[in-house]
């Protein structure tokens, strides 16, 4: 299907992810369903996402009549039948479970058009794992949007062995057509791109702090000041939570049984301290 049989799309969970996509998606001229299965998780995913569009069209990010625009595309439903039923693009953000995610496909690829394009925004599961819970594993792709999605350029578009070269090019124009830039990744990997870029830069990190070669303050000075990086990465794993990081490192080693994709030392001691960063109070620095 080209892109410009894209006319309609659905977005399937409605949480902190599947708000924010339906929300470019609509502030870019798409009808958007979005459906959940709980009709409180549709309550405050309007009330934050007014609370979201207001404060940037007070900021001067958006216009006014972009945000109404956006809202008189959008609609909210428990019913998956009536969300999917029309759509010809469905972007799937539930939560992060193989069964609940596959069991959904295979209601998806009863509900929703043939011709339909069936995208999971999963950060952790590749689409192959999930694909062959329908009939049509050539319209399935990770699209991998990040938090949060208003203000997050990339997306991350990944091929399953089965997924069709006429799939991936839809969406990745797709995302052009949001606003947002694409990456394609044409074969699967655990972590995709950039994720596995951000755990290669947190583990060297530790590697040299580890070895005693510098204090882990100096090795965040060495990206901030000589790589420009935004933020150093002892400052950015306290910040998203050592938790975080520990759990994804872990996953990423059991899945792939490489010994590099171990949690460094320092990783687990602090996870196991309860020193998650910012959120406690301590991460590898100490926070008020
Ligand atoms: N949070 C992030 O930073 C991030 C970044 C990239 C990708 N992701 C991925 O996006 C997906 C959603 O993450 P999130 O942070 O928005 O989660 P969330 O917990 O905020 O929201 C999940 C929503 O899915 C709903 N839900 C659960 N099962 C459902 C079902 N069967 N049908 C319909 N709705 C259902 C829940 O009621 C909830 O509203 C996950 O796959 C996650 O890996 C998350």
């Amino acid at each position: 299907m080209s892109i410009d049989a894209v006319n309609r799309i659905s977005v399937v969970g409605s949480g902190a992810m599947g708000t924010q996509i339906a929300a470019v998606c609509a502030l870019a001229g798409y009808p958007v369903k979005v459906q959940d299965i709980a009709t409180e998780s549709l309550e405050r995913a309007r009330q934050v996402l007014t609370e979201q569009l207001e404060k940037r069209v007070q900021k001067g990010k958006l216009s006014r009549e972009q945000v109404d625009g956006a809202w008189s595309r959008l609609s909210w439903t428990t019913d998956l039948a009536e969300a999917v039923g029309d759509a010809d693009y469905v972007i799937e953000a539930i939560v992060e479970k193989l069964d609940a995610k596959r069991e959904l496909f295979a209601r998806l690829d009863e509900l929703a058009p043939a011709h339909a394009i069936l995208a999971t925004n999963s950060s952790t599961i590749v689409s192959s794992k999930i694909a062959d819970a329908t009939r049509r594993p050539e319209n399935v792709c990770n699209m991998h949007f990040f938090n949060p999605v208003l203000v997050m350029e990339l997306v991350e578009v990944v091929m399953n062995p089965q997924t069709s070269e006429d799939t991936a090019d839809t969406a990745v124009e797709l995302c052009r057509r949001i606003g947002k830039t694409p990456i394609l990744l044409k074969k699967e990997i655990s972590g995709f791109v950039a994720n596995r870029l951000l755990m290669a830069l947190f583990k060297e990190a530790m590697y040299l702090y580890e070895q005693g070669i510098a204090e882990f303050k100096d090795i965040d000075l060495a990206a901030t000041k000589a790589l420009n990086h935004p933020m150093g990465p002892f400052t950015l794993m306290d910040f998203t939570g050592l938790d975080v990081n520990y759990h994804v490192m872990q996953q990423q080693y059991a899945e792939t049984g490489d010994p590099a994709m171990k949690p460094p030392e320092i990783l687990r001691e602090k996870f196991e301290r309860g020193e998650f960063g910012r959120k406690s109070g301590k991460g590898f620095y100490t926070y008020e």
